[in-house]
């Protein structure tokens, strides 16, 4: 799993018990999700199909930063399966996990489903060379 992007819990963020808006953090994994599927299948035709289970496991307070770990869980012929954990940066305590979060490849003018012609050994080499390019290895 890779954290790659962070988010600062500003005031907007919170719910009526000072605590990170469940509402909000799901906004922000159903993005960073997409993104990272964008990049998976360098593609911005997908469309969110399927959250699977998601669990709130620690509150996430005012001025704490969170960070995003994205992992691709399958790669079916037109659709990727991610999940996403929400983590504390400092104390790396889980705030959320989403499970099973599935991005379909559809046609732009039809809006059908199409293959996006990647394979899950594809995309680990992809990763490999992405990594590298970050100098995060
Ligand atoms: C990024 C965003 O916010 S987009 C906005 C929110 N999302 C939307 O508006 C999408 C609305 N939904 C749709 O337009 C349609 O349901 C579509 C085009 C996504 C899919 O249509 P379907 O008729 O379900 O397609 P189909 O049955 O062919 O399945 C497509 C793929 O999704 C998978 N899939 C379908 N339903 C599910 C499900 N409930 N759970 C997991 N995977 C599923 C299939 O296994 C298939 O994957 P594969 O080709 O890799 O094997």
């Amino acid at each position: 799993m890779r954290f790659l992007s962070r988010r600062l819990v500003m005031p907007n963020d919170l719910n009526y018990a000072n605590a990170l808006f469940g509402g909000r953090a799901l906004e922000w994994i159903d993005e960073e999700a997409a993104i990272y599927a964008i990049c998976q299948l360098e593609t911005n035709c997908l469309v969110t199909k399927h959250i699977g289970e998601i669990s709130f496991e620690s509150p996430a307070t005012q001025g704490d930063i969170v960070e995003f770990g994205l992992a691709t869980k399958k790669v079916g012929k037109t659709s990727i399966t991610v999940t996403c954990l929400v983590r504390n940066k400092a104390t790396k305590k889980t705030i959320c996990l989403a499970d099973d979060i599935v991005f379909v490849r559809v046609d732009p003018d039809t809006k059908l489903p199409v293959p996006h012609g990647k394979t899950i050994e594809a995309l680990v080499a992809q990763t490999q060379e992405e990594m590298k390019s970050l100098n995060i290895l």
